[in-house]
């Protein structure tokens, strides 16, 4: 069965995210709790969400050595939520050492939370990378290298745009997550993302998961939105 699209609640507290989630009813949702949210609200918002039943991605894309990040990483395991992710830049030792503190960190008898690498942000273009990160080559190539890194120091899979999701199932593993933010429901606003596809497009060319924010939280009825989303990434 395909992964619910994953709605990035990027509000500035819980007040304005329980408006939202009111539009809801009772669905039981699967969503992204960024920097804002978690910086305002901490833990505490984590244990409402679950409690009102939803999944959880942890978006805190952590990158720092590899020690900070085994010790972080020990933490944010006993938060119990599904997803979490670091920055696939931190190279191969940080990654592993990463994947050992979630494991380290998981409850005895609870499911390790699924951890990605985040490979070039879907607000990247392939002449900002080559210009600012001082890469010669393309974009698709440094995802990719990213990707392979990532699978090669034992994580679920990685954070990237959709256009590049086939590319990334035919170098690793078809069970090898491809998690894509960047949707767009066709004539929406990019906004500040440059590598943008609609969730149709997306579920062709093989986003394991997407992640969808502003063409869901912006829209009049988010709901209708969020059944537009749906259906397109369902069909087929
Ligand atoms: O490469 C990345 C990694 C993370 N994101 C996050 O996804 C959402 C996208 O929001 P939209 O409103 O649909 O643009 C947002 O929370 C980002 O922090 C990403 O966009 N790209």
């Amino acid at each position: 069965m395909r992964a619910k699209p994953i709605i990035a609640l990027d509000f500035s507290g819980k007040n304005e995210t329980e408006q939202f989630l009111q539009h809801f009813d009772h669905e039981s949702l699967y969503v992204k709790v960024g920097m804002e949210l978690f910086y305002k609200e901490g833990p505490a918002l984590l244990v409402w969400l679950k409690e009102l039943g939803h999944e959880i991605f942890l978006d805190l894309k952590l990158h720092d050595i590899p020690n900070t990040v085994y010790r972080a990483m020990k933490v944010l395991a006993s938060l119990e939520v599904e997803m979490v992710n670091i920055h696939a830049a931190g190279g191969m030792e940080m990654m592993s050492a990463a994947l050992k503190g979630l494991v380290e960190g998981t409850v005895t008898g609870k499911k390790r939370p699924e951890i990605i690498a985040v490979t070039q942000l879907t607000s990247t273009s392939e002449v900002q990378m080559q210009r600012e990160q001082l890469i010669d080559h393309p974009l698709k190539d440094s995802v990719l290298h990213y990707a392979r890194l990532a699978f090669l120091s034992g994580l679920d899979g990685v954070v990237c745009s959709a256009l590049e999701a086939g590319a990334i199932r035919d170098e690793t593993d078809a069970n090898f997550l491809r998690v894509t933010p960047g949707i767009r429901l066709a004539g929406h606003s990019a906004d500040d993302q440059k590598r943008i596809v609609t969730p149709k497009r997306a579920q062709e060319i093989g986003s394991t998961h997407i992640v969808v924010g502003r063409s869901i939280t912006r829209a009049k009825d988010p709901v209708a939105a969020y059944q537009e989303v749906k259906s397109e990434w369902e069909m087929n």
